[in-house]
């Protein structure tokens, strides 16, 4: 099976890539799969696209080989925007999710039901040595929770509800979150690209 390096330490993505690049017939490898350890990439970007072709392009000229990335966030309108890029690191730079979590509960609180719209943000980078790097993004809208909800996925997933659907993203199993995420619908830009890769 072919393998595709995914320049990320976030588990959570990486089981998302697992499970999403299997219908493609690529196996992953994270960061988290080196055996050396591998330096944080500062991510000095203002965009998700920025950020993502950053880590994409470190990785692929540290190794020599070809790299994708994923940059990702939450985007809420009443937050004008925010967390966004800051979403790993908006209540610290511990990239703590459920102190991220809980600070985008506080700031919404008494915020109806109808202002609280928001969206799920994934930007994927390909950097290739040799080739310009292109990025695919991809969005899931919906709405903030006014309680936290579910066990499953990771990051602010208990407190996003999607537009289809009446539960936060935790309430899905890793099939249904993966049949409508954000990363989802960047990967299925990315569809030709991956057909060729395996
Ligand atoms: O940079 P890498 O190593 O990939 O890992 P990271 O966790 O720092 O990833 P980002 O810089 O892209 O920050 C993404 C933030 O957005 C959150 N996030 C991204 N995708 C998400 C998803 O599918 N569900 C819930 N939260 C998500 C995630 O928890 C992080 O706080
Ligand atoms: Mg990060």
């Amino acid at each position: 099976m072919k393998e595709l390096i995914v320049a990320t330490k976030n588990e959570g993505k990486v089981r998302e890539f697992r499970q999403l690049f299997s219908e493609y017939g690529i196996a992953v490898k994270s960061l988290l799969d080196f055996d050396e350890p591998i330096e944080d990439i500062e991510e000095t970007g203002t965009t998700f696209a920025e950020n993502a072709t950053i880590k994409a392009e470190a990785i692929s000229e540290a190794y020599n080989t070809p790299v994708i990335a994923d940059d990702s966030g939450l985007v809420v309108d009443a937050l004008g925007g925010e967390p966004g890029v800051y979403s790993a690191r908006y209540a610290g730079e511990e990239k703590n999710d459920q102190k991220n979590l809980e600070k985008v509960m506080k700031k919404l609180e008494g915020v109806p039901v109808n202002e609280r719209t928001a969206r799920f943000v994934c930007a994927i980078a390909v950097a290739r040595p040799g080739f310009e790097t292109f990025v695919k993004e991809g969005c899931c809208e919906g709405s903030i929770a006014v309680e936290p909800q579910g066990q499953h996925g990771f990051g602010y997933d208990p407190i996003f509800i999607p537009e289809s659907s009446e539960r936060t993203m935790a309430e899905h199993t890793s099939e249904e979150k993966n049949s409508i995420s954000h990363r989802h619908h960047a990967i299925l830009q990315l569809e030709e690209w991956l057909k060729n890769q395996s």
